[in-house]
């Protein structure tokens, strides 16, 4: 495929400071003109240059007109103005039945999602190109019939999850590949009929609410999660012979997964590295790229790694083939964060360099529907065994299977009115949007946070007055009133009482961990507007009081993820001041509430599988660390609660150790318990003995400078300035053969044994 084609489109786009940046007084590192984009290295005096299709200044000169962000003078590019340059391209393409693909690729919080999807009125790429496509049919008046389909999945841990369903099978949907177009797809994932764009809009809201109550159920911070929205647009006309044609398109829409982790060398020294499906797909992905690329260059012999991961697989054909492709990378400002930005600029790059040769997808009905029969009856023939084996192109009697079932789907597709009238009666009857999205509560509630700020506010549970409300688990002999699943909920967790103006929580078990607005709580509490509660290890709730919504004093008006966590990690000791603080401070505190609630959800998989560990973030210091000139570190103490040995952890190595937790934690909520056999060496909370540091102390010498002996009973101080164990210690000169000095040999002057030998022992 080398030559020709043509190039896949790429953009960047700077996001502003977010406030944390903000009050740090955080430098933008990013310039733009025209269509070149500019990274200034803090440390060096020479900005590095890239060009792209379009280099989008996003930082600043805008103004917040109702919500909607607009340009002052011309320089802040808007939604819309990303829209008419990339997603009208997108439309425009399927309207002439060509696959097209859109990426958004970036660090997590550098605004992907802004781009792709939006947040409030600040509409992205993704709805307002199902807006224009609909639009764009109902002008269509030359009897043209159109079919649309929508489908949303989710791709995590390399298990692909449906997000139109909330029964997911264990282990994640099957990927499967076509054994005659070679192309692979997803076995059993939900496409439904959409006659509107608000339908897809609905279907968006319900993807995200499953998404939401997904990420928490597991904690899988949705940020290592890939999304991936496609949407079918099929053109039904007659040729001028009379006969009915299709023209078909496909249009895929992916969210990628936070870029940041995608080098597991952050898990270098780990011994378990290998084993972790730590972003497998976003690194095949990145492999993918960088072959097609040399393939592109006219590089021979390049094998194009697809078969590496669950999203290379599903992307075969948009990024190797038949697809016009746009990358959208998006773009930190801050100096904090110019290593991983420079890394997406050069992804970003490399991307440039891939040429893809889409056709037009059209055919006549009446072949397609030929075509599917016949393939059928094979099918049929070869699971029945009348077919040799050798015809049956290598299938097994349950890859056969599959194929026939999605034929199928696909012969029902033909009898579109049926299907999409099936459809939107389910959306009728379902009202999706009824417990979800923007409904205004009128009644004391808790709206979810999450990590991800798409994923913030979209669960939300009233409280109902004059009735104990009970939070727990839905095995509790009492099915309680909202149901919790996921690490340390307790069948009965929180019990919640609204009398007389008045909202009162209090744990319903002993022992239910419960936080309110950072703090433990063991017993009754008032609830006021605002207040941040944590029930278990990762449901985190604002507790919004519309009857009563004063703020009290010292809460914002809105509270976000980022407040929350902030207010966790201050009430677990660490500082959250920002002002005055080195680079290497500030990266320090960055980890910390990166780090702090992944700790948390650790410590609570630790205990529900009982592995006898606990973990515990702490601060190293310069001194502590073998490079003594390196600033403040942050790494995760690991404590074996059955010998009380100890381990450190890099955040690398935690991050990845995590992971496979987290895997761990999957496997025994599916009821699979063959991880209780896991051999030592493969156990993600297992490590060897080793050295550890445990402290120092200091020996002060300069009674030898007397003759004099130093002898004393020391503290070792570990790295919180805690005693940890007492070291008694005798240093004492001697003569050279070891023997020691006489009583009264002491001088009076140090300088009197300059120039000579000096012995000791210690
Ligand atoms: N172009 C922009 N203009 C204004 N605000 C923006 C822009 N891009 C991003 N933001 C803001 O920056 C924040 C982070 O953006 P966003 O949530 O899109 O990041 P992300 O890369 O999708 O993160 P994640 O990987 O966690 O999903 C959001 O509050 C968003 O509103």
């Amino acid at each position: 495929m080398s030559g020709g084609g043509e190039s896949v489109k790429v953009a960047v786009r700077v996001r502003p400071f977010n406030q944390r940046e903000k009050d740090r007084g955080a430098k933008c590192i990013i310039k733009m003109t025209g269509p070149t984009t500019y990274i200034q290295n803090p440390d060096t005096p020479n900005p590095k240059m890239f060009g792209f299709d379009y280099s989008y200044w996003s930082h600043d000169g805008f103004e917040d007109e109702d919500g909607v962000l607009v340009a002052k003078n011309d320089k802040y590019a808007t939604q819309r103005k990303v829209f008419d340059n990339l997603g009208q391209g997108v439309l425009d393409n399927a309207f002439e039945g060509y696959n097209c693909s859109l990426f958004a690729y970036g660090q997590t919080g550098s605004g992907k999602s802004f781009s792709m999807v939006g947040y409030g009125k600040n509409r992205g790429i993704v709805p307002i190109t199902c807006d224009e496509l609909f639009q764009s049919i109902d002008r269509c008046s030359d009897g043209t019939k159109f079919e649309v389909t929508f489908s949303m999945l989710e791709i995590y841990n390399e298990q692909v999850r449906d997000l139109l369903t909330k029964d997911n099978p264990k282990g994640g949907l099957n990927v499967r590949q076509n054994p005659k177009l070679g192309l692979f797809y997803v076995e059993k994932l939900k496409k439904v009929a959409v006659g509107s764009y608000n339908e897809i809009e609905r279907r968006m809201e319900e993807g995200t609410a499953n998404r939401t109550v997904a990420s928490t159920q597991m904690n899988a911070t949705s940020s290592r999660a890939h999304t991936v929205v496609t949407i079918t647009f099929d053109q039904i006309t007659k040729n001028e012979a009379g006969q009915e044609t299709k023209k078909s398109s496909s249009i895929n829409l992916v969210d990628l997964a936070g870029s940041e982790r995608a080098d597991s060398t952050g898990a270098t020294g780990d011994r378990l590295k290998e084993g972790a499906n730590i972003n497998k797909s976003l690194s095949a992905l990145g492999n993918v790229i960088s072959a097609l690329a040399d393939q592109s260059l006219g590089k021979k012999k390049v094998v194009v790694p697809y078969r590496d991961s669950a999203l290379t697989k599903l992307l075969m054909s948009a990024l190797g083939g038949n697809s016009k492709t746009i990358m959208i990378a998006a773009l930190s400002p801050a100096d904090i964060n110019y290593d991983e930005t420079l890394s997406t600029l050069r992804y970003a790059d490399r991307a440039k360099k891939i040429k893809n040769k889409a056709v037009v997808n059209e055919n006549p009905i009446d072949k397609l529907i030929r075509e599917l029969r016949e393939e059928n009856e094979r099918l049929k023939k070869a699971a029945s065994g009348q077919l040799p084996e050798q015809s049956q192109a290598g299938m097994s009697p349950e890859e056969i299977r599959a194929q026939l079932l999605e034929n199928q789907a696909q012969m029902e597709n033909f009898d579109w009115d049926a299907k999409l009238a099936e459809v939107t009666n389910q959306i009728e009857d379902a009202q999706l949007s009824k417990a979800h999205g923007p409904v205004k509560m009128t009644v004391p509630h808790f709206v979810n946070l999450n990590e991800d700020p798409m994923l913030s506010g979209v669960i939300k549970h009233p409280i109902v007055e004059g009735k104990e409300t009970i939070i727990g688990r839905k095995d509790a002999d009492v099915m309680p009133d909202i149901i919790l699943t996921g690490l340390s909920i307790q069948k009965q967790h929180a019990s919640i009482t609204f009398d007389n103006e008045e909202i009162v929580i209090k744990p319903a078990t002993s022992g239910a961990r419960i936080k309110v607005n950072g703090a433990p709580l063991t017993g009754e509490r008032k609830l006021e507007h605002n207040d941040r509660v944590l029930l278990g290890s990762n449901h985190l709730y604002v507790f919004m009081n519309p009857l009563k919504p004063g703020l009290p004093e010292g809460t914002p008006e809105t509270v976000d993820w980022d407040f929350a966590q902030k207010e966790l990690a201050e009430q677990s000791g660490f500082s959250t001041q920002n002002s005055g603080m080195s680079k290497d401070q500030q990266l320090a505190q960055e980890q910390v509430l990166e780090l702090l609630p992944m700790v948390t959800e650790v410590n609570a998989v630790s205990e529900e599988l009982n592995k006898y560990r606990h973990f515990e973030l702490v601060l190293i210091s310069g001194g502590f660390q073998e490079d003594k000139d390196k600033g403040t570190k942050v790494m995760v103490q690991v404590k074996n609660l059955l010998n009380n040995n100890i381990w450190m952890w890099e955040r690398g190595k935690f991050m990845n150790r995590r992971y496979m937790i987290q895997e761990m934690y999957q496997q025994y909520i599916d009821g699979d318990d063959s991880f209780k056999e896991i051999e030592q060496d493969k156990d993600p909370f297992f490590d060897p003995p080793e050295d550890v540091m445990l402290g120092t102390a200091n020996v002060f010498l300069q009674s030898l400078s007397y003759l004099l002996d130093f002898d004393d009973r020391l503290a070792i101080t570990d790295y919180k300035g805690l005693d940890t164990i007492f070291l008694t210690i005798l240093v004492t000169p001697c003569h050279p053969n070891g023997r020691s000095l006489d009583e009264d040999s002491f001088i009076e002057d140090p300088a009197e044994l300059l120039g000579q030998k000096y012995h000791f022992k210690v």
